[in-house]
């Protein structure tokens, strides 16, 4: 029986407590373990063996929950107390091996498939973009073939790397071949920069990928460009995954393979927000990569993206509690 069939827990009290004391959890939440079971398990994952450029997103999962510590309890903008709708606690980390990429993909795989079956949605925060390919793998097993939102200035949909096929920039290609997607509705957001040849877009295309570039983004503005998601997407069960480098190297200069051009923290949030219907059955947010970060720009970007996906499934856990009852 999950705890949460009472009261959930919520934050530490920051009027009591300083936001700064005491060690970190996603947004000053319990940690799982203190409370049974979760609605949403909230998990890092410090995982960078699969990165082509700069390494240090195994960091990015701790380096999140540092800034999420001046998260507030209500988000006006979806007029929702997120931690006391549904029960979202911390996790803590994946302890995957960072020098055997295959072990660590079936150790997230693993760890997943065990909170999934918990009842509880994952949010998962940190490591590089190779944690998709299990995240969506032990998500299918649950939903079946899943719908896919990606932001990222990447495909990532690339056939292999030095002859790998679990990196950074395979885990779609990865994910389509297994057949864990749903082929109807996927999308790439804030897709820019060079790419190896045109090639890549056409087999990108072949696999069922839609994009809105990031000059789409610029150029038609967030609430059309969710409204055309949302009507993609339906009502499937949909995974967003997140790479922070959707976002341009000013909004967040700590990521391993940064672009120029990319859209504004406002507008992948305004996004997310024109989302907040859909079926959300988990997300990541992951390429946070500290050390090449400023004032921590890039992972209080990132608490406020993981903060508005938690928010989009704590809302949905609470409207279909109410139907239930
Ligand atoms: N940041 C992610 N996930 N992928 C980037 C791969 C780009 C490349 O090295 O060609
Ligand atoms: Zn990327
Ligand atoms: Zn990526």
């Amino acid at each position: 029986m999950s705890s949460t069939s009472g009261t959930p827990r919520g934050p530490i009290d920051s009027s009591r407590v300083p936001r700064y004391a005491g060690p970190a959890t996603f947004a000053r939440l319990p940690r799982l373990d203190e409370v049974g079971t979760a609605d949403v398990a909230v998990v890092g994952v410090p995982f960078d063996s699969g990165v082509s450029y700069r390494p240090g997103a195994r960091f990015g999962g701790n380096a999140i929950r540092e800034a999420s510590r001046l998260l507030r309890p209500y988000n006006p903008a979806q007029d929702a107390s997120p931690f006391a709708l549904a029960q979202v606690a911390d996790g803590g980390d994946i302890a995957v091996n960072p020098f055997n990429i295959n072990e660590a993909v079936e150790t997230v795989e693993a760890a997943a498939d065990e909170l999934l079956g918990t009842g509880a949605r994952l949010m998962t925060l940190g490591g590089d973009h190779t944690i998709a390919l299990p995240l969506l793998r032990s998500v299918a097993k649950k939903h079946g073939p899943v719908a896919l939102l990606h932001f990222d200035a990447h495909l990532d949909t690339w056939d292999t790397y030095f002859g790998a096929e679990y990196t950074h920039g395979t885990p779609f290609r990865r994910a389509v071949e297994e057949g864990i997607l749903d082929t109807e509705a996927l999308s790439h957001v804030g897709t820019r920069g060079p790419l190896y040849g045109k090639q890549d877009l056409t087999d990108d295309e072949k696999m069922g990928f839609g994009i809105v570039t990031s000059a789409d983004v610029y150029r038609r503005g967030a609430d059309e460009v969710a409204d055309q998601l949302r009507q993609r997407i339906g009502d499937r069960p949909l995974y967003i995954s997140i790479d922070i480098d959707c976002l341009d190297p000013a909004h967040a200069p700590g990521t391993g393979t940064p672009e120029a051009g990319g859209m504004t923290s406002r507008e992948l949030l305004e996004i997310l927000r024109g989302l907040a219907s859909c079926n959300l059955v988990s997300a990541d947010v992951v390429e946070v990569a500290p050390a090449y970060d400023h004032a921590e720009i890039t992972s209080v970007a990132a608490s406020h993206t993981a903060y508005e996906l938690t928010t989009i499934m704590s809302r949905q856990i609470a409207a279909a509690r109410s139907t239930d009852a």
